[in-house]
């Protein structure tokens, strides 16, 4: 039952929306915690974009097409106060093995191969050139990379009392906006629209480009790229914990209290290879395409941490083999099947790194992310650099 959508559709229609409902619900988010907590460098700049955000939205009002259809903005008109996200499209991945082709621009084609249904999983060979490659690895390394966290978890306590095949993730990360690597930036959110089938306008709002390295012995175990938006598998309606890319977290962000006070919206992960690997750092998906009995008896099994891709990567019902260029895109949630807007999370979108058993690897994310229902306008913190 969706009491928000009623209630927010006829706010919407009257334009007296009680959007402080979520400000005041998160005290993590007042201005106090802004200037006292501990921010990364630049998160000033997201705090004051959260806040005018806010303000804006209050006011704006809902652009709509002629027949008064919710429509979604052009890219400078997304720029604006106010915008509206469409239902989320999905691609069909039809069955294991099938190719479709998309041509994003004149004469410039992209294969999708299905490799998973359940979640779709499409490997996109030479996605990117290897020239591509190297300015992305180029720019990171010119920017400086830092050991990489988990979402709510607590990694220095981690590497402090674990064996190392046993760290939740050991690599190194760092974040691009599109506007750092120019045209190419240009030129990947076009293709990243295309296989999407998402506006421009989408993946210009999600998060930075997240480029990731690892050395030999590196890894991430096995996890969800993304939050589930009910508070609990028993609860019907969804929690209003805000989605992070429309929220700054001021003082928590990259703390282990980050996943109390807003929750991961990524509807789609495109991950991109940009390095061969001699020997392992393979991607394991644990439970794409198992059978519903196995897959029961997967999430009752409590044995094994299956999670540990140190030692059952192989175990994996898909693995995919890094290879320079290719990309790999799945779905992290479902269509909400009442509102078209973001669902629930795809506990089958499970996966992660394998050990790296020789050389070293390195890929990056673009996570696309998008609101569910209730929160489809509030503004993105994310502009890619662009100003607003
Ligand atoms: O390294 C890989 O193959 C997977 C990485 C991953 O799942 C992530 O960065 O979220
Ligand atoms: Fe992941």
């Amino acid at each position: 039952e969706h009491t928000a959508t009623e209630k927010d559709a006829t706010c919407i229609q009257q334009n007296n929306c009680e959007w402080e409902r979520t400000l005041d619900g998160h005290s993590e988010i007042d201005h106090d915690q802004v200037t006292n907590g501990e921010m990364e460098e630049g998160d000033e700049e997201n705090v004051d974009k959260y806040l005018s955000g806010f303000a804006r939205f209050a006011t704006s009002e809902v652009k709509t097409d002629d027949t008064g259809q919710p429509r979604f903005p052009e890219v400078e008109d997304s720029m604006s106060a106010s915008y509206e996200y469409a239902p989320l499209p999905r691609r069909d991945p039809g069955k294991v093995g099938d190719t479709q082709e998309i041509e994003y621009s004149p004469g410039q084609v992209l294969k999708l191969i299905t490799r998973a249904v359940q979640p779709p999983v499409f490997e996109i060979p030479e996605f990117l050139t290897s020239e591509e490659c190297s300015i992305i690895i180029q720019t990171a390394n010119n920017l400086g990379l830092k050991r990489s966290g988990v979402f709510g978890g607590d990694l220095e306590e981690e590497l402090k009392t674990k064996d190392i095949a046993d760290v939740s993730r050991i690599s190194n990360q760092t974040w691009l906006t599109m506007a750092e690597l120019g045209d190419l930036g240009a030129s990947l959110t076009k293709r990243v629209a295309s296989v999407t089938e998402l506006p421009t306008a989408v993946i210009q709002r999600s998060e930075k480009l997240q480029v990731v390295s690892y050395s030999e012995g590196g890894h991430y175990h096995a996890h969800l790229d993304s939050s589930d938006h009910h508070a609990s598998n028993d609860d019907k309606a969804p929690s209003d914990t805000p989605c992070c890319f429309q929220t700054n977290c001021a003082g928590v962000v990259n703390t282990p209290k980050w996943n109390t006070c807003c929750r991961l919206c990524r509807y789609i992960t495109v991950m991109y290879y940009l390095s061969d690997v001699p020997a392992g750092g393979e991607t394991a998906f644990p439970l794409a395409d198992l059978s519903e009995e196995k897959y029961q008896a997967f999430l009752e099994d409590e044995d094994h941490d299956w999670s540990n891709l140190s030692y059952f990567c192989y175990n994996a019902s898909l693995i995919v083999r890094p290879k320079k260029g290719t990309a790999i895109m799945w779905y992290n949630h479902h269509v909400d099947p009442e509102t078209g807007y973001l669902g629930r999370s795809d506990q089958r979108s499970f996966h992660g790194g394998c050990d790296i058993l020789k050389g070293s690897k390195w890929i990056a994310n673009t996570w696309i992310s998008a609101p569910p229902y209730y929160d489809r306008l509030k503004p993105s913190l994310h502009f890619n650099g662009r100003e607003h």
